[in-house]
């Protein structure tokens, strides 16, 4: 922890993980300053949960160094100052939510109360009930509290709304945010773009273990900017349109052909002398838009990524 300015709570430098020919991390840089909601937004395989590993100090690179508030991530698990929630905990049986809870608080160096914990993760009528007697959900929020209650200074979740309903992931995320607006770093990762721009301050976007944006949702909609242009797939191969004037990237969507353009004007021109304008629209790029041209794999022309 350097005296000017205050500790970086997580950094990441020049890590690299690989297993066998798949390099799940390659050459991440990270720095994520104390008191802000992060979100790490990828696809499927992107190297999300590898990251959050390294993080936590349950895998360790093969090259480059991880740091938690400048300790080596097992270091800081152990001093109480991380909190996680991972994909697959298994479930504990038998004991009550109380007692479960109050068992991790013991377990921690600086815990806050377990009712408190109870009470931020939304659990605090369910106390006398058995943890696997829950629903999914509710065991969700069970989980959430065991990490909330050792008042870690960071909090990481590994697709914390995966097995959650809109009504209780929308309270899960109210639970976090409450415990973020604690001061304290939250980093989660997440399929959804819109989860992430919702919930987050920031969004780190990852794909085959690089970070290819970086910034708020805001930031990278404008990064990948553009306007997007659809129109009815003709049956002919897609790619063809890849070099018209204007176009980024060419995607397929059910039967739409998605041009994203920097100049829908000159794409829409070119369309039409080419005769191609069933069912045309131009609209502006949504974030979803902007995270599918960030993470898919590119058909168009190489973009610039970050
Ligand atoms: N223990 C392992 N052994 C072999 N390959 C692995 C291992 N862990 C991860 N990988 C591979 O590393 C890549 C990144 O995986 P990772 O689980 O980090 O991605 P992810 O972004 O968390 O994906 P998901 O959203 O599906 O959980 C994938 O290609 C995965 O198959």
């Amino acid at each position: 922890m350097g005296a000017a300015g205050p500790p970086v709570a997580v950094r990441f430098s020049a890590v690299v993980r690989r297993f066998g020919k798949v390099t799940a991390v390659d050459g991440l840089d990270l720095e994520l300053p104390p008191g802000r909601p992060v979100a790490l937004l990828g696809r499927n395989g992107a190297g999300k949960s590898t990251t959050l590993s390294l993080l936590l100090g349950l895998d360790r690179p093969d090259s480059g160094a991880v740091r938690v508030f400048g300790r080596a991530p097992g270091r800081a698990m152990r001093d109480g100052l991380v909190g996680a929630m991972l994909q697959d905990v298994g479930g504990v049986s038998r004991v009550t939510v109380r007692e479960v809870v109050a068992m991790a608080a013991a377990a921690a160096p600086r815990p806050m109360a377990a009712g408190a914990a109870m009470e931020l993760a939304g659990v605090a009528e369910l106390g006398a009930r058995r943890v696997d007697r829950l629903s999914g959900g509710q065991q969700q929020r069970v989980r959430f509290a065991l990490a909330v209650v050792g008042d870690p200074l960071l909090l990481v979740l590994d697709e914390p709304t995966a097995a959650l309903d809109a009504a209780a992931r929308r309270s899960f995320w109210e639970s976090l945010r409450a415990f973020a607006d604690r001061g304290r770093t939250v980093l989660f990762s997440t399929h959804y773009i819109e989860e992430a721009d919702d919930n987050a301050d920031r969004i780190v976007v990852i794909d085959r273990g690089r970070i290819v944006a970086d910034g708020s949702g805001a930031h990278i909609k404008r990064s990948v900017g553009g306007r997007l242009v659809s129109l009815d797939l003709d049956g002919t191969d897609p790619q063809r349109w890849a070099e018209l004037p204007g176009v980024l990237s060419v995607t397929v969507h059910g039967d739409r052909l998605r041009l994203r353009s920097a100049d829908s004007d000159a794409t829409v021109r070119a369309l039409a002398a080419a005769g191609a304008v069933r069912g045309l629209e131009v609209s502006p790029a949504r974030l979803e838009d902007a995270f599918l041209d960030l993470t898919s794999a590119k058909s168009g022309p190489e973009g610039e990524t970050r």
